[in-house]
């Protein structure tokens, strides 16, 4: 991100809305304390409620104090930038408005020398997607004539299957051009997803051994400890599976597994990210319930303080069927990870918040040399992308004194743990990128679909049988199934610790990682490949 912006027009639908209050305003405040908006920049924010652009400014100030990473205060910038805001209130089914919406993107053109560029974020339900854009198209304000452009950026959930997702996207792009739409996945926007790809390929540690041949399994947790929220009524349609894995996680999994792209442009990347999820092995009904769980949180406590079941949540049906845990084992058939297991989890009300990756490398052979020194735990990378943003590594070294010992230890990095650091959020980049025609961290159709393909399967056989909910209780670590998953292949989730860098070595410790995980080698095989030694990489 480096620059100003192009000059532009933002229209936000559902500038009422939690998300913009709690993530589009932090977002463009931050971009404009620091100086990366262009001068030629303003947003039209569209809802139904009626509303005064003064009202609205007062209702963004108040979003700001309570979510912003920059605090407003009534000094010289935050006028600035709230005269840049403006408010039509109308139903985005109703044409008329939209008729109102031109003329105020024509008089805004002029005032802020804006020369007909619009970004239309749709931060709506996706039930309006398809009004919104059709009636953008009639109003004319979708012509994209050069050097013009208008954009769009949608919200997920992108479709609840692959039928869906497909009807919608030919709806859309009989209006857009692909380099015209911006699919959001706000996963990609984060600081520490960005640098999986740095990580990886700008480092000899790492770059060599990504592999079959050195790597055991990848675990990859997003659990969080909050519930649905005042999300009900959308997360009864969606559960775990649409909601975290379609999308978030099988985007974490295509950036930790595909091949080193050619450059790092959009397109490129989407590419290789578009190989791997061609190449994952479909989860045929027998697999589906061997290697997926599916749990639903009852009532329970978390930090101290109790939390109520699912089915008592807002929106939710009191015998509700839906999923919010869901994790999953799944292998990408390729030569670069062919046996590897890829353990995906993802829930809600679990007893941590954190988005975490573990990256568990062999175990070296077993040799005489080390055999009074104790267990040698499995090296392990650990990247850390919400709410601390590290990377961990554990090694193994010899305990001080004259007892020769080996113990595990950690090396940590934490780019947010500092006082005067402060990331920057997802939604920046992202807004940041559609202004200026970035796709590389949006999800191309062709991403989307193959997600689908490979989740549909599961919600099906998930829609045949029947699993006694809740089974799991609010503030734990989700059904027991889940690691029997693990257990099954002689091993353990790896502990997700969230909190902050401080609370880490207390995690570890509590958790008793030492000699942990020392697994058979699933995916056992010599490094140049051949066969007859495999022994030497088989169980320890
Ligand atoms: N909130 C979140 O954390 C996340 C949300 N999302 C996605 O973002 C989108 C918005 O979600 P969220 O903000 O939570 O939803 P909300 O229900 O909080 O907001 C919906 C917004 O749409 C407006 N709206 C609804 N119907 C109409 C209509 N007919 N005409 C004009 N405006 C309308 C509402 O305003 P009014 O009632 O005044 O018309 C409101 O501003 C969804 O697609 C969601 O899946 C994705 C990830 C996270
Ligand atoms: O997209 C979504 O993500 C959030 C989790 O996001 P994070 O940035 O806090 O990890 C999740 O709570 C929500 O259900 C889902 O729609």
């Amino acid at each position: 991100m480096a620059g100003q912006s192009e000059a532009c027009i933002l229209v936000i639908f559902g500038a009422t809305g939690d998300l913009a209050r709690r993530k589009l305003y932090s977002a463009l405040y931050a971009l404009y304390r620091d100086g990366m908006l262009s001068a030629n920049f303003a947003v039209v924010g569209v809802a139904r409620r009626e509303k005064t652009a003064d009202g609205f400014r007062r209702d963004i100030f108040q979003s700001l104090q309570q979510y912003s990473r920059y605090k407003p205060s009534e000094d010289q910038t935050w006028p600035d930038f709230a005269g840049r805001f403006y408010y039509l209130p109308f139903d985005l089914r109703d044409r008329s408005g939209y008729v109102r919406l031109k003329e105020l993107l024509a008089e805004l053109d002029e005032r802020y020398a804006v020369p007909g560029n619009r970004l239309f974020y749709l931060a709506v339900a996706p039930g309006n997607f398809e009004a919104a854009i059709n009636n953008l198209a009639v109003a004319g304000l979708a012509v994209n004539e050069p050097p013009a452009w208008q954009r769009l950026m949608l919200e997920k959930p992108f479709g609840r299957d692959l039928a869906s997702a497909e009807a919608l996207n030919r709806q859309i792009r009989k209006l857009f051009a692909e380099e015209h739409i911006f699919r959001i996945d706000h996963y990609l926007g984060k600081e520490m997803i960005q640098n999986i790809t740095v990580l990886r390929l700008a480092n000899t540690f790492f770059e060599p051994v990504w592999n079959r041949n050195y790597i055991n399994n990848i675990q990859i947790n997003s659990v969080e400890t909050v519930g649905v929220g005042e999300r009900g009524a959308y997360y009864e349609k969606a559960g775990a599976l649409r909601d975290m894995i379609q999308n978030h996680m099988l985007q974490l999994l295509t950036l930790m597994a595909m091949e080193p792209p050619a450059g790092l442009e959009g397109r490129v990347v989407r590419d290789e990210k578009v190989k791997v999820l061609r190449s994952l092995q479909p989860l045929t009904a027998e697999r589906v319930i061997k290697d997926t769980v599916r749990g639903q949180y009852g009532p329970g406590c978390i930090n101290g303080e109790s939390a109520a079941g699912y089915r008592a949540e807002a929106g939710v049906a009191s015998a509700s069927n839906t999923e919010t845990f869901a994790a999953m084992k799944v292998f990408i058939e390729n030569f670069r990870w062919a046996g590897v297991p890829f353990y995906l989890r993802t829930g809600k009300r679990l007893a941590v918040k954190g988005t975490e990756i573990f990256i568990q490398f062999n175990s070296l052979p077993e040799i005489n040399y080390f055999k009074d020194y104790g267990v040698l735990t499995p090296n392990l990378l650990v990247i850390r992308v919400n709410p601390v943003e590290g990377v961990h590594l554990q090694l193994n070294v010899k305990r001080p004194g004259t007892k020769n010992l080996i113990v595990p230890i950690t090396m940590d990095f934490c780019q947010n743990c500092g006082l005067d650091i402060n990331s920057p959020e997802a939604y920046e980049r992202l807004l940041f990128d559609a202004i200026q025609g970035d796709p590389a961290l949006f999800t191309g159709w062709e991403e989307v679909a193959l997600a689908w393909r490979f989740v549909d399967p599961v919600a099906e056989v998930w829609a045949q049988s029947d699993v006694l909910f809740p089974n799991y209780a609010a503030g734990s670590w989700g059904p027991a199934q889940a690691a029997d998953l693990l257990l099954r292949d002689g091993l353990r989730w790896w502990p997700v610790c969230g909190g902050r860098r401080s609370d880490l070595p207390d995690c570890w410790r509590n958790a008793g990682t030492a000699g942990y995980n020392i697994a058979p080698a699933v995916n056992a095989g010599p490094p140049d490949g051949q066969a007859g030694e495999a022994a030497v990489y088989g169980p320890h």
